[in-house]
């Protein structure tokens, strides 16, 4: 008998490995919230879309990019790239793990109205039951364009639980001692079987656990962007802890996946009180690798992120993630300062 989620894991894998080759594109468009997406983002979603929809055509998805501004007259030029993309990401030759029951393979093209069909079903608003994906085809889009961090995303859920989390990171060292040396990592973790590290490649699984808590090498891992997160909430509880280790600066949910490989101490994010709610997508897949490397994923009252309030998190609180034991310090800390700090209560 196969283990629970077996066919959904292996489906991840073969789905964000596939994604994560067509990423290299970043002709840009701005969205209504002026924040930036690319070809990759568009492409990758669709083509997870349509493997998807092959694999398990009951499944709902809560996927960050709709097709409505590729639809209007404005973004032709950007859909004919993404058409030729995802025609180029779907059409690629199996690998080990790959079925062209999932619509890829050579002869999987799609029209540019399927296509934009198949962006378009990650339109589901989320919710508390029932199976369901959430897909963030490019995380960390401003990493992207900067040639840094980025992440392809892809988790499961079933009635508001994360299950199955799949994270790609293209551009992120295999072995931070060596910045210099092979990239692209594949982070899996499936609940209550553990979380491993994969080459993007597909060789060498490492499985991962995060190192206790030591005060003398703790730090925290932040965004770049100062607008994403409260850096300055972050100095002021790192003075609090006594940390001297420098933060480290990193787009997307690359900083999970860091963190539970022992590569920083805790992941810290905390709004900067402008209304902002976090979306699903930015945390499903890597809360759950965090967790099954050992650590906790809270908000900043000590919560559990609650996957099933629909597209975001609701009202924000903010994220922290560490080591277990180390967790109840971090949170002491953190409500020391946001007590005394009301930018970080404001209501979104
Ligand atoms: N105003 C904002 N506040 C917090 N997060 C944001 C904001 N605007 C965009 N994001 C999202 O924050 C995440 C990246 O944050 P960071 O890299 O700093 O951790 C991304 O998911 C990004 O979206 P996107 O997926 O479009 O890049
Ligand atoms: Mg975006
Ligand atoms: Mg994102
Ligand atoms: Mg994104």
């Amino acid at each position: 008998m196969s283990l629970p989620f077996a066919a959904e894991k292996q489906f991840a894998i073969s789905a964000v490995r596939r994604a994560c080759t067509l990423t290299s594109s970043n002709e840009t468009l701005t969205k209504g919230d002026k924040s930036p997406v690319t070809v990759g983002d568009f492409s990758a979603q669709a083509l997870i879309n349509i493997m998807l929809h092959h694999a398990f055509p009951a499944d709902l998805i809560v996927g960050e990019e709709d097709a409505a501004d590729l639809r209007a007259e404005t973004g032709l030029g950007l859909r004919n790239r993404i058409v030729e993309l995802a025609n180029e990401a779907l059409t690629g030759e199996l690998g080990q793990g790959d079925y062209a029951e999932w619509g890829i393979g050579p002869g999987s093209e799609q029209t540019a109205e399927q296509l934009m069909d198949a962006i378009d079903r990650g339109n589901y608003q989320g919710g508390r039951s029932g199976r369901m994906w959430t897909i963030d085809p490019i995380d960390g889009t401003k990493g992207f364009l900067r040639g840094e961090q980025y992440a392809v995303c892809l988790a499961f859920l079933v009635d508001a639980k994360v299950q199955v989390g799949v994270l790609g990171c293209p551009n992120l060292p295999i072995d931070m001692s060596k910045p210099d040396g092979e990239k692209g990592c594949l982070f899996v973790a499936v609940r209550g079987q553990g979380a491993q590290q994969i080459k993007l490649s597909g060789a060498d699984p490492i499985p991962l656990s995060m190192p206790p808590y030591s005060p003398s090498t703790f730090n925290f891992l932040e965004s770049v962007e100062a607008a994403h997160a409260s850096l300055s909430t972050n100095d002021k509880i790192s003075s609090l802890m006594g940390i001297t280790r420098p933060p480290i600066r990193m787009d997307s949910q690359a900083k999970y996946a860091c963190l539970a490989r022992g590569d920083g101490g805790a992941y810290m994010r905390m709004p900067t009180g402008v209304g902002y709610r976090e979306k699903i997508w930015d945390h499903a897949a890597g809360s759950l690798i965090v967790e099954e490397s050992g650590g906790i994923v809270s908000n900043s009252r000590g919560e559990p992120l609650d996957f099933g309030l629909g597209r975001t998190l609701g009202e924000n609180y903010g994220v922290i993630a560490t080591v277990k034991d180390a967790h109840a310090r971090l949170l002491e800390v953190v409500q020391q300062v946001t007590a005394a700090d009301v930018s970080v209560h404001s209501k979104a």
